[in-house]
Order: structure tokens, then C-alpha cells, then sequence
């Protein structure tokens, strides 16, 4: 069976996109997996699926380069935004995507057909907000935990290059604070609204930018007083930028979201 798939990155975080109107893909656990290996499959971060919605103008699922589901994606949802209107499947610059995590509202810039320098998602109101003490064996004693629809670990460190992060990304990532596991982010604040972040993801491990993590990196620099409520998180594959809104607690995220080429690839369903 052949599949018609996109590339397309944000910040550096690639994803495998598929067009589930057209190819309604079964066992995406399984294809994530093999998609996403280099070598031998196609290489990225993980498998996202693009379908209808009741809600919604159009659904997400995303799904880890281990084959887990996550309930959000702040990166894949820029680039959705991007396929959805490129690819001519909605005329709208405002669109209406529902996650697992909810409905996130996406604000496209366009000119001429296509979309342009950054898209803007709403990512509504994080929670579960709580410093954590991580206790003894991991080099690090307390984080922020930050929920995004997922979770998240933020960890603040003086020299992130000096963070060991192929060691302690997965040893955190199975913290027992995280019965489902966490996405580690270890963040160095460089002013009142500039942070260096780099991150390890639950169910991908290092990838060069993590949107849920800028996001969840940016409210717990607010939270802890570093920074001020509206900053940018540069992260090895790019900058967000975040502005976590006073009024109604909302997050607003900012970035870049491209396309790296179109591809098809055959794949036996199980029996
Ligand atoms: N690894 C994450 C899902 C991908 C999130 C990240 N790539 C983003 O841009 O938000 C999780 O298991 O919750």
C-alpha cells in the first residue's frame, strides 16, 4: 500500500505529516516506529496525522518516534497550520485544531498562497504549575513541572551546555514523580526574556526544539520571577516566541514552520 506523506519541521522538530482524509492510516503506533527510524525508515521525530473533527476545523494525533500517543504537539500544530492551507483544504487564517489536549486556535500570516514567517497557536491555560524536589541520583534536586496538555519537567541550570543530556534525559524522563513519563527541558535564563533551553522528549529523546517545552519553559522562568511573562526560548533548531497572557492565562507561542519535501512510501498493514 502506498502512502503519500509531507516533511515538515518546526524549529527543527520534524514530523512525519499524513493526510488521513486520503489515507487512513491504521496501526500508527507501528508505522511511527518504523517511519521514524534513519536508515531505514524516513527519519523524523514522529508520525502526525491530520483528519477531520466534529469540534474543530480539522484533528490531530500525534505519535512519538516510539510509537507513543502524545496529547499535544506545539510544533506540529504550527506546521499544520502551514499543510492545511497550502494544500488548499481550508481558505481560513484562523483555524480551529483539536488535539487531544483540546482545541487550539491558529493564526496564520499569508501572502499569496502561502504562509509565511511564523504561524501564532493559542495554546491555552497551562497547568499543574508545581516546583518538584527530584531527590537523590540525577544530578539536579529541583524542577518545575509544567502540564501543556503534556507533561513537562523544566530544569533551571547556569551553563545548558554543560547538561549531560543523552544521560539524564532518560533517566528523568522516567522520574517516578511522572507515571507517564515527561518531557525534559533544562533552561538557561540569558535576560528577563531571553532563555536558552534544550530539551530531552518523552517517547523522541533530544530533538532540536520542543513547542509544549518552550511553552512550559517560559511559564516556569514567569513563575520563579527569571523572566517577565512574554519571552523567546531558543533551542538548538530555532526561537519561540511566548507570551503567557495575564488576563486570561493563555499562552500564545510564535514560530517558524516549513516544509522539507513531499514523499511516498509503500507499507504492509498487518493482517
Ligand atoms: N514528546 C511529546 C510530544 C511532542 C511535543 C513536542 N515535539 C512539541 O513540539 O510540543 C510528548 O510525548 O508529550
Amino acid at each position: 500500500m502506498k502512502v503519500k506523506f509531507t516533511k515538515m519541521q518546526g524549529a527543527g522538530n520534524d514530523y512525519i505529516y499524513v493526510n488521513t482524509f486520503l489515507y487512513p492510516l491504521e496501526e500508527p503506533e507501528r508505522l511511527s516506529q518504523e517511519w521514524s527510524r534513519p536508515h531505514t525508515g524516513i527519519g523524523s521525530d514522529g508520525l502526525v496525522l491530520i483528519g477531520p473533527s466534529e469540534e474543530g476545523d480539522f484533528s490531530m494525533r500525534i505519535f512519538n518516534a516510539d510509537g507513543s500517543e502524545a496529547m499535544m504537539c506545539g510544533n506540529a500544530s504550527r506546521c499544520i497550520g502551514k499543510y492545511v492551507y497550502e494544500n488548499g483544504l481550508t481558505q481560513k487564517t484562523r483555524v480551529a485544531l483539536e488535539t487531544r489536549s483540546g482545541i487550539k486556535i491558529l493564526n496564520l500570516r499569508v501572502n499569496d498562497e502561502r504562509v509565511v514567517e511564523s504561524v501564532t497557536v493559542d495554546m491555552g491555560i497551562p497547568t499543574g504549575i508545581t516546583p518538584v524536589d527530584l531527590g537523590e541520583g540525577y544530578g539536579y534536586s529541583q524542577g518545575i513541572a509544567v502540564s501543556m496538555g503534556n507533561p513537562h519537567l523544566v530544569i533551571f541550570v547556569d551553563q545548558v551546555s554543560d547538561v549531560r543530556l543523552s544521560e539524564v534525559g532518560p533517566l528523568l524522563e522516567h522520574h517516578p514523580l511522572f507515571p507517564d513519563r515527561v518531557n525534559v527541558e533544562f533552561a538557561q535564563v540569558i535576560d528577563g526574556s531571553h532563555i536558552r533551553m534544550r530539551v530531552w522528549e518523552r517517547g523522541s529523546g533530544i530533538t532540536l526544539a520542543c513547542g509544549t517545552g518552550a511553552c512550559a519553559t517560559a511559564v516556569a522562568a514567569a513563575f520563579t520571577g527569571r523572566c517577565g511573562r512574554e519571552s523567546d526560548v531558543t533551542m538548538d533548531g530555532g526561537t519561540l516566541h511566548l507570551q503567557w497572557n495575564e488576563a486570561d492565562g493563555h499562552l500564545l507561542m510564535g514560530g517558524p514552520a516549513g516544509k522539507v519535501f513531499d514523499g511516498e512510501i509503500e507499507y504492509e498493514p498487518s493482517k
